[in-house]
């Protein structure tokens, strides 16, 4: 090797030493947010218990209203205050419109082809538009106004016949959800028995489909966190979403080709559900970004799985609460007494002159939210919040659980006090973030005002029609009143309770009891 030669080596292998040191160790140093020391591989998994919305509210009391934990190797930023969640869901809420991609999405959802899992990007934000322009615009709302009627009415006449007995009140409180929802998505529903003879799926199956697509979207897979344990499912979940997405994919394609056949056959067709509203727009050439035959069957199913539990949990934890609390249940007895009478059934109408029956909603959902954490975002670009750095990629979680309880925004915050929203203008609509069950923000819930429509109007008309109390020797202080974590947060022991009747008779036998003539029924 002549002495030019050996010097090129010399300077090249400098060159790279340099270069590499620099990149170790001259590259800007990130400041994350604070956090407990995550272990190689697991994170912080091990501080995570079943409850992993009280685990990040434990932490979040060490750490902060902005703190960094780890699942598996991913990094995890939490917001625990009104600012921080400013700061996600409004400031930077472009950057936070991304979902992280997990097993649930890719194979429950159609490969993330839904509106919950899809990334931000022109699909997204079409779905969005489908959703304010069609689906949930107000005058499609009141336009199925008639079927929240029936289905409220088909439960206060069901509980009528059990009066006296106890029953769980979340299956009653489940059916009319889902009936409900199916009637507006699919134009009839599947909880009915003559006519789940000549569908494909059996009422019981069905919930039971839904069941386990809640428990699916909602567990910690270990797989989604931890890489190289995708492929092993040692906790069977992939193997299960498989299972299922094949049964909602083949009740889907039926329930598409029966609207099809509608379409053809019917003359002068218009679309009455939501399915007929999509499959309309999926024949339509001038879309932005074209909507498939899958696109249609994601959304309904996402649709479905948005608008059934989500309601009747939070309907269950009120009625608990107020079984919890005699004294605010008989304020809210004494509203309906004063404002409907006992000649009559609430209707949606009466909402605005019902403000304790509101309080009691928003006091429910300030202490039970259904989705404690939101659903999780991902930040889309780097970011910096409150002086941290947030690297593009990480993981995004409002714990709203902990802002309903933080005491400089709430005296006595864990008590269940519904005076303290009276004359107050805090609402559940993302304006205000001390209160944000439905999120706020791009990605904020779609359904929140048929959501809101159900919860007033089922939990008004339950406690206007019946005098509810506990099973026999069961004293209010016994009431149980834990959790349990998923998609949403139910109870973890379903509430049982005696409904009496305490209106005339002849108000829970059909018939004439709402004010008919005020409702469109097209
Ligand atoms: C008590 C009733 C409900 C509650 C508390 C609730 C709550 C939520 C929350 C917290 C989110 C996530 C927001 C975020 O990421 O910031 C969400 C998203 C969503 N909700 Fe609801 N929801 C309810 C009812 C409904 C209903 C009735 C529907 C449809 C019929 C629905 C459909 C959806 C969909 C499709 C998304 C995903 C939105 C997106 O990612 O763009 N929800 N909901």
């Amino acid at each position: 090797m002549d002495g030019l030669t050996w010097f090129l080596y010399a300077a090249t292998g400098l060159a790279t030493l340099v270069l590499l040191l620099k990149v170790l160790y001259l590259r800007p140093r990130l400041n994350l947010p604070p956090g407990p020391k995550p272990w190689p591989i697991i994170g912080n998994f091990n501080l995570i218990g079943s409850l992993p919305h009280r685990s990040i509210h434990d932490l979040s009391k060490i750490y902060g209203p902005l703190m960094q934990v780890k699942f598996g190797s991913f990094p995890v930023v939490v917001a625990s205050s009104v600012e921080i969640a400013k700061q996600f869901l409004k400031t930077h809420d472009i950057i936070f419109s991304g979902r992280p991609q997990t097993a649930a999405g890719k194979y429950t959802t159609y490969n993330y082809s839904d509106i919950t899992w899809s990334q931000y990007g022109p699909y997204w934000r079409q779905a969005r538009k489908i959703c304010i322009m069609e689906l949930f615009s107000s005058k499609r709302l009141e336009s199925y106004e008639y079927i929240r009627v029936e289905e409220t009415l088909a439960l206060l006449n069901g509980l009528y016949t059990t009066s006296g007995k106890p029953v769980s009140v979340k299956d009653h409180l489940s059916d009319v959800s889902l009936n409900v929802i199916s009637r507006i998505v699919f134009g009839k529903k599947y909880s009915n028995e003559d006519e789940s003879k000549t569908s494909i799926v059996t009422p019981n199956e069905f919930k039971k489909m839904l069941d386990e697509l809640f428990l699916l979207n909602g567990v910690l897979n270990i797989g989604d966190w931890i890489p190289w344990t995708g492929f092993m499912d040692f906790q069977g979940y992939v193997k299960r979403m498989k299972v299922l997405s094949k049964k909602f994919d083949r009740f889907l394609e039926h329930v598409i080709d029966e609207h099809n056949e509608k379409r053809v056959a019917v003359k002068d067709w218009t679309p009455k559900d939501m399915v007929d509203v999509l499959l309309q727009l999926a024949d339509d050439p001038d879309l932005e970004v074209k909507l498939t035959r899958t696109s249609v069957k994601a959304f309904s199913q996402d649709i479905i799985a948005g608008g059934t539990e989500s309601s009747a949990v939070t309907v269950e934890w009120a009625i608990s609460e107020l079984l919890k609390h005699p004294n605010i249940f008989e304020k809210a007895t004494e509203e309906l007494d004063r404002v409907i009478g006992r000649e009559r059934w609430v209707e949606e109408k009466d909402m605005p002159k019902l403000p304790y029956i509101e309080a009691v909603m928003k006091e429910t959902m300030r202490l039970h939210p259904v989705a404690p954490m939101l659903v999780p975002r991902r930040a889309r670009e780097d970011c910096k919040i409150a002086g941290y750095d947030i690297p593009a990629g990480t993981l995004a979680l409002v714990s709203v659980w902990t802002i309903g309880r933080d005491p400089t925004l709430w005296d006595n915050p864990e008590a269940f006090y519904p005076e303290r929203f009276i004359g107050k203008s805090i609402d559940v609509k993302g304006n205000d973030f001390e209160l944000l069950p439905f999120g706020a923000g791009r990605r904020m819930c779609p359904g929140y005002a048929l959501g809101l429509k159900v919860i007033q109007s089922t939990l008004a008309n339950l406690l206007h029609g019946f005098s509810w109390r506990l099973p026999e020797n069961m004293k209010p202080e016994d009431l149980n009143m834990e959790e349990i974590f998923g998609l949403s947060t139910p109870k973890k022991y379903p509430l049982d309770a005696v409904a009496e009747p305490r209106l005339p008779v002849h108000l829970y036998h059909g018939g004439s009891v709402f004010d008919e003539g005020s409702l469109n029924f097209t």
